[in-house]
Parts: structure tokens; sequence; C-alpha cells
């Protein structure tokens, strides 16, 4: 019989191989295999080979790790976690920790502010357990709470029916750009360079990504010239644009945009009927104190009453700013004169995927209502914060005017989120080379980049940028001690590569 078995297993195992597979490179959806997301692509997934490589053999290569800076993953480089959010988090999560009975064992770990604030989330309009489906937008309470936080942020109050709590923004940004691309012909506008969640987005739901480039020579500066070309070049494409997409502070350029410029893009959309869609999820990332975070929202209800209607959908995310949150999914799209029966169809959207998870909930409301004066946690949030803060500003800086003094690199200024985006003027020579290698000059640098010094970035082709120039991504987040030894691998590297390749 066991023979038996396995002969027919054998056989069956060959009539599987022998027929083409139900799922082959071939049959799959080809607006998957079109997109592309170079911030885990080609370099990274290299990067993970030779980090195979280091723990198997530790001396078997030119360097002895791998410095992430392909990914805006603050806590993956060693960022410590907020103390009192992960406190409230924990609580929320073992129940016993919140029975009356454990208070006074609790309380030798847990602050009382911590314990009490655990407690808001099941009492009315929260849950029952973090391990049970919320409302499909979020939990009440804490939409009450980002109401309140945008209000006294903005100066404007909102309703939190017009707040979606999201897995992230990836979540929310994919799922208006879904209902956004009704047929392969309506344009969505998105910035280059861009964060390619978008441009990947568009290729997945068979819509049309119109590129309008952002100027360098201008410090990345958005020009409304450049949007009527990129929406009329779109428009003898017969492509009908519907959606103009800012990321502000910009990824990956770190430009921040001020008011007079929000002002003029919201004319831009309103004369041309275009749902903005605000990327706001780096407005804590603050690093110039002459360019302040100014939300879309709140200039769009600073001007005249002409312009009220203007559909802005507006995405935050708790994986950036000082807390670095990226694995607990956490976020939110606020609705602005968006119609009820579009909203309901968002509505719908989000219930088809029954809720987003509630310890990213959880971390949005710990986000954007921390500990307050007074509170017992509030000095160490304080402290915490503001050290955060103040060492991104420096090492922000710090890159910035080190790319500037390699050979062949300008770099525009950082003046907020987690990167710079160095412009290399790299020798022909190099670029005969990597077409020798079949990859992007860029690419090539940094394939070299990583393959010598274990340093991992993004190529700039992988944000898509002005034809002809080359860039890459380098964040800013290795911690400060480890940061002299960064910028000088770069460093030596590059003057390496410039002298092999010199024409
Ligand atoms: C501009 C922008 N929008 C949205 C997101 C998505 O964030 P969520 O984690 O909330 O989904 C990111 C993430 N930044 C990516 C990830 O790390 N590095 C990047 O460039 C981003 O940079």
């Amino acid at each position: 019989a066991s023979r038996t078995m396995s002969v027919r297993s054998r056989s069956m195992q060959v009539s599987a191989s022998a027929k083409s597979k139900a799922l082959s490179y071939e049959s799959i959806n080809h607006a998957v295999r079109n997109a592309e997301y170079a911030v885990r692509g080609a370099i990274p997934i290299r990067a993970e080979q030779l980090k195979l490589i280091l723990d198997k053999d530790p001396g078997s290569l030119p360097f002895k790790k791998i410095i992430h800076c392909n990914i805006g993953n603050p806590q993956a480089l060693k960022q410590k976690p907020v103390t009192f959010f992960r406190q409230v988090v924990s609580l929320c999560t073992n129940p016993d920790l919140l029975k009356e009975e454990n208070r006074e064992d609790v309380l030798k770990l847990y602050p009382e502010d911590a314990i009490e604030r655990a407690h808001k989330y099941f009492e009315k309009g929260g849950t029952v357990s973090t391990g049970a489906y919320t409302h499909s937008q979020g939990m009440p309470v804490i939409r009450e709470s980002v109401a309140k936080f945008v209000e006294e942020r903005d100066g404007f109050p909102t309703s939190p029916d017009r707040l979606f709590l999201t897995n992230g923004a990836s979540a929310g940004v994919q799922m208006i750009l879904n209902l956004l691309s009704a047929n392969p012909k309506v344009g969505v506008m998105i910035p280059i360079p861009q964060y390619p969640l978008y441009s990947a987005t568009m290729a997945m739901v068979n819509g049309t990504a119109v590129p309008y480039y952002l100027d360098e020579s201008l410090g990345w500066s958005i020009s409304i010239p450049e949007l009527e070309r990129a929406k009329e070049e779109a428009e003898n494409l017969c492509v009908s644009t519907k959606a103009l997409v800012i990321i502000n502070p910009g990824n990956p350029t770190g430009q921040c945009l001020t008011w007079d410029q929000m002002e003029n893009i919201i004319k831009f959309c309103h004369r041309n009927s275009l749902v903005l869609m605000a990327d706001e999820v780096y407005q804590a990332n603050i690093y110039n104190d002459d360019l302040p975070f100014h939300s879309f929202r709140k200039v769009l209800k600073s001007m005249p009453m002409q312009f009220q209607d203007l559909e802005l959908i507006s995405f935050h995310s708790t994986s950036k700013g000082m807390i670095g949150e990226c694995g607990m999914r956490g976020g939110y799209m606020h609705l602005t004169n968006i119609e009820p029966d579009v909203q309901a169809e968002i509505y719908k959207c989000c219930s088809i995927q029954l809720c987003p998870n509630v310890p990213g909930q959880i971390m949005t409301d710990l986000m954007i209502n921390p500990p307050k004066e007074g509170d017992a946690s509030y000095q160490t949030f304080k402290d915490e914060n503001n050290t955060i803060l103040e060492s991104l500003k420096r090492r922000a800086a710090k890159l910035v005017t080190a790319f500037n003094s390699m050979e062949n690199i300008t770099c525009e200024p950082s003046s907020g989120a987690m990167y710079a985006f160095p412009n290399i003027a790299l020798p022909q020579r190099a670029i005969d080379a990597a077409a020798d290698h079949n990859v992007k000059p860029d690419a090539f640098y940094c394939l070299q980049l990583l393959e010598e010094t274990g340093v991992c970035t993004v190529p700039g082709s992988g944000f898509k940028q002005v034809p002809g120039t080359f860039h890459f991504r380098a964040t800013f987040l290795p911690l400060e001690e480890d940061f002299d030894h960064f910028i000088g691998l770069i460093s030596d590297f590059n003057t390496k590569f410039m002298e092999k390749y010199r024409s």
C-alpha cells in the first residue's frame, strides 16, 4: 500500500508539474507585474543577500554590517520607541494589566496616566478588546480625538465622521487611487521624483500617472506652469486628470511648501476641478524654522469662500514624525468636501477590509494626543520627543553638507521628512560601465556603494527623475554615534568611484 501510495503521489507530482500552473508569471494580472517599488527593490534585495552571507561568514565581505538607509524605518536603526506610547499599547493588549485586583502591582511598572489612558479605549466609543473588530472607520473615541487634534492644529473644526483610521497611510492612499481610477484614461498627477507608492499603485489599478516635475534648481519647488504643462500633455493624450498628489514635506526630496505656494496649488486644483491628495505623513519632521508645516486643510479654510468646495483628502501616519512606529501600521485619512455618496463607497471599501488594526488605531491616538503639561508622563515624553527632533535636525544638516562636499555631488537642503536626495554628475565611463552591467547608471552607483561599504540606498531612477540626471536617496536615520562613520563610508567610496571612472 505504501509503495502504491508513493507511486501515486509521484505520478500526481509529475502531472502537476507537466500541467501549466494556474498561477504563473504569465498568467497573473499584468497590472501587478507592471508595478515597481524601488524602496524595497533590487538594491535592498541584494542587501538582504549580503546580510545572509555576513551571518554565515562575518569576515567574508569588505564591511561588517549592512546600513539600511533605503527606507524611513527609524526603529530598525535603533531609534527607541516613545515610552508612554508603548506603555499604553502594552496595557491595552494584556487585559490582566487593567484588572483592578492587579492595580497595585501594575503601578510598580506603569505610571498612573498610562493606566488611565489605556482605560479610555475600552469606554464608550472604544472597543471591548484589542482583539475585536471595531467600527470600519476606526474607533469613534479615537476619531473624536483626531478631530480635536485637527481643530487645534488648524483652527477649523471637523467631524469625526470625515475621518477614516487606516493601516498606515499606504492603505488610505491605495484606496483613494483605486476609487479615482475608473478607467485607464483617468489620470492622477504625481510629483517626479515621487515616493513610488503612487506610481506603483497607479500601475496596479490601471490608472494613468500624470508626472509633473519638481524643480531641483529651485529647491525641488512646484511651479504652477509645470502643473499646467503636465495636465495639458495628459489632455493631449486623451487622459482626463482627476487628482493632484502633493507630498509635503517631500519624499524623497525633503522640501517644505510655503503658504503662498500652497494657496497657488489650491487655486490650480480648484480651477481644474481636481481632488487634492495631501500626503502629510512628515508633518512633524520639520527642520527649518523658516518653513513651518501648514496643513492644506488649514490653508484652504483660510482662503476666500469661492475655494471652499475644493475636494481634499489628507493623509497622516504613525510611521514618521518623532515616533517612527512603522510596524504599528497606524494613520488616518481625512475627507474634506467629499460627496456623501462617494464617502459611502469609501466606507464600503473600509468595511470590506473590516477595520484597521487596533494597536495601530491606539498608536494613532497617542501620536496626535500625547501626554500634556501636568500629566505624570509629560516631562519624559517631552524630553524624548525633543531629543529625537533635535538629533534629526543635526543629522539632516550634516548629511546634506557632507554630500555637498563630495566630488560630482550636489544636494538640496532637507527641510523636512527623513531623506537626502543628492544629484550625482556621473562620468560617461561610469554610465558606459552601467550599460555593460545592464543596470541604470544611478543603480550601478548604488550597487557599487552597497557591495563595497554595506550602505544600502535607493537609486533616483526608483523615484523617477528628469531624464539624463542621476540621484540616489539616503535616509539620515543612522544613530549619531554611527553617523561620522556612515558619512565616511559614502565619501571614501565616492572618491574612489570618481577616480576609477573619471573621464
Ligand atoms: C510620502 C509617504 N507617504 C506614505 C507613506 C506610507 O507610510 P505608511 O507606513 O503609513 O503606510 C510613506 C512611507 N515612507 C516609505 C517607507 O519608508 N521609506 C519610504 O520612503 C511615505 O514616505
